[in-house]
């Protein structure tokens, strides 16, 4: 795997992050960089942030205090319509897909093409079909109602609803959750595949272990408030905090190594 963060400029920048409701401190004074073109995994014990982090990048939560500094631009100062343009280069895919029910998934795809860039509904739902495709849906699927598809076509679907506008960033809040190892790991593989063909950057929340090795350059751990490490998992692993040990050297966590390592020789 290709780490390609080495001297670029951050494309978000996250510096002394505060995230507080109420007597509860979630984030206290938290650092992290996602580099171009690199795909960071941000993992974590339960409750520990990891989604109100992605919330307060894409804009979606105002931060109790701290800068967020997305695409060169520190997000909470630019006005309106600055902001707005800026979302507009974030592709987030929500867990559970968020996508609408009443729309077929041409139309769920095509809305943020005709909202936010103007398109004819005919020519976004044109594009809206090359999106489906590029994520591996056959061409009759983009007729189809949400419910009428399995949990592996609905969470391809929400991925082309997130690169609907072409990102730059790409935000993924546990996209595998609820797949069966195989459908998770051929999601992986079209998540790597895009990345590699689009040249998007991708900051992904997750539990899956198997995630992590399969598509991560570097992960992000979070921990009390903070970032422990963000480093590629070979550093991670051997840093000798309790929750890292328990996760990433448990059964599931050494399972998983072993898998990645397995997958890397039969490549060579
Ligand atoms: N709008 C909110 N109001 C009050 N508390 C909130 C709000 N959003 C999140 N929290 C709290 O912030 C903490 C972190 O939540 P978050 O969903 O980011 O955790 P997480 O690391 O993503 O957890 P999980 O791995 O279980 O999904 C939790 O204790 C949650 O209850």
């Amino acid at each position: 795997m290709v780490s390609r963060q080495q001297s670029r400029q951050p494309l978000i920048e996250v510096r002394g992050l505060v995230n507080r409701f109420g007597e509860h401190t979630v984030h206290d004074d938290l650092d992290l960089d996602l580099f171009p073109g690199e795909i960071l995994g941000v993992v974590g014990g339960s409750g520990t942030g990891k989604t109100v982090l992605l919330r307060s990048i894409v804009g979606l939560l105002e931060p109790s205090a701290g800068t967020v500094r997305v695409l060169g631009r520190d997000l909470l100062a630019m006005s309106t319509r600055e902001r707005s343009h800026t979302e507009r280069r974030l592709g987030v895919m929500f867990q559970g897909g968020a996508l609408f029910t009443s729309l077929n998934l041409q139309e769920n795809i095509a809305l943020p093409m005709i909202e936010h860039a103007g398109l004819s509904r005919a020519n976004a739902e044109h594009l809206a079909r090359v999106k489906l495709a590029m994520v591996g849906l056959p061409t009759q699927a983009a007729l189809n109602y949400p419910s009428e598809l399995s949990g592996g076509m609905v969470k391809r679907a929400a991925l082309a609803r997130a690169l609907a506008l072409d990102p730059e960033v790409l935000f993924l809040d546990e996209p595998t959750a609820g797949l069966d190892p195989i459908g998770a790991s051929a999601f992986d593989s079209l998540l790597t595949t895009l990345r590699d063909a689009l040249g998007f950057s991708v900051f992904l929340v997750t539990h899956d272990l198997d995630t992590l090795y399969a598509t991560c350059d570097r992960v992000a751990v979070l921990s009390e408030g903070k970032v422990l490490v963000a480093d590629s998992l070979d550093v991670v692993e051997q840093q000798s905090d309790s929750w890292i040990r328990e996760y990433f050297h448990g059964p599931r966590g050494r399972a998983a190594a072993k898998a990645h390592r397995q997958t890397t020789r039969e490549e060579q």
